[in-house]
């Protein structure tokens, strides 16, 4: 990895650059209609953390009215885009992840899906197209949140839970700390002088809620850490979701869904726009292994503590600090 020191990169000189990977054609795919969809996404979570979904049955419509949307958001001048930022953490932010110095090549949104939660600054990227914008984003985050709720009951079923509802209840709560994201990487065309490079635009990290819900445009940029510590290009795909294992979602299954690393380079020549829902349980809840997951004579490898407490040591972390570290349970615990 080497850091961009072309004159036009300038102001953005502390964002790494990374060499693309090849390119890779092993995702996991799942019907969501398929009769084996509860196998399979089990399978997929254990192996790669990591799933595409298809035949979703989100209308095409609901996707494309909030791209629209979102990328009439990301080409106002740069002032006005300021007005909703910076980010606390909810609003409007460009460059920086997080309050701890992460840097990227990158501007986004960042929501919290609950509206009362949602804060000033964040309520302030609506007053700029009110009624237009928040209906692509309400529309599009309450089709995708019961679509993870299916996927949810799915894999309750899949691991032979005790109910269907025990990890989608998280979701359906309604003080369920859910959030959402609208990223957008502009293109970084004076880095083809770099020959081969491309920018970081989102830098290597895991997820801390309980499932990541992801769709782009065509443009690719996901990069995935394979088991053996390799890392791979996700070929995008418009019309399907990329559905991921958070850390807290390790937790719940004691280890056996493993939280997925990845990352995002920006393209050379095309944006690339992508908007993920994080699937959080309420503030209070505790995150702890679901009784079933834990066999007799086995124990949960991890310290007892809430989404909140997660939450919280989450934000005093970098980007790609192993989070879940503080929460392990050592040998002698
Ligand atoms: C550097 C940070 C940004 C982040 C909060 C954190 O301190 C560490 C986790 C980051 C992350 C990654 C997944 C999501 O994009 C996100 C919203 C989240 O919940 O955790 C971001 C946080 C953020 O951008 O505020
Ligand atoms: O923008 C993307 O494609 C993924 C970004 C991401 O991983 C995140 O926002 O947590
Ligand atoms: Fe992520």
């Amino acid at each position: 990895m080497v850091v961009a020191s072309q004159p036009a990169l300038n102001h953005s000189s502390l964002i790494k650059t990374c060499k693309p990977t090849s390119l890779f054609t092993g995702i996991p795919v799942v019907d969501l209609s398929d009769p084996e969809a509860k196998s399979l996404i089990v399978k997929a979570f254990e192996e790669f953390g990591i799933f595409k979904l298809v035949n979703h049955g989100i209308p095409m419509e609901v996707i494309t009215r909030l791209e629209v949307e979102s990328l009439r958001f990301f080409n106002l001048p740069q002032p006005e885009k300021d007005r909703a930022g910076p980010p606390d953490p909810y609003g409007y932010g460009s460059k920086r992840i997080g309050p701890n110095g992460d840097v990227g090549w990158i501007e986004y949104i960042l929501l919290n899906t609950n509206p009362d939660v949602m804060s000033h600054k964040a309520l302030s990227i609506f007053q700029q197209s009110p009624e237009i914008f928040h209906s692509a984003v309400n529309d599009y985050i309450s089709a995708v949140k019961k679509m993870t709720c299916e996927v949810l009951e799915l894999i309750a079923d899949g691991l032979g839970l005790e109910a269907r509802n025990m990890l989608s209840r998280f979701l359906r709560n309604k003080k369920s700390d859910s959030c959402f994201r609208l990223n957008h990487y502009p293109p970084c065309p004076e880095l083809q002088a770099l020959s081969g490079r491309n920018l970081i635009g989102f830098g290597e990290h895991t997820d801390p809620q309980i499932i990541s819900v992801l769709r782009s445009n065509n443009t690719s940029g996901l990069q995935i850490c394979l088991r053996d510590g390799t890392w791979v290009s996700v070929p995008p795909d418009r019309s399907s979701f990329f559905i991921n294992v958070g850390d807290s979602l390790q937790v719940m299954t004691n280890g056996r869904f493993k939280s997925v690393k990845h990352r995002v380079l920006a393209d050379n020549t095309n944006p690339r726009i992508s908007m993920i829902y994080f699937g959080g349980p309420p503030l209070n809840e505790k995150i702890v292994p679901l009784p079933s997951l834990v066999a007799e004579g086995e124990e949960s490898l991890y310290k007892e503590f809430t989404w909140c407490e997660y939450k919280k040591s989450a934000y005093k972390s970098r980007l790609g600090d192993y989070r879940l570290g503080p929460f392990e349970k050592t040998a002698s615990q």
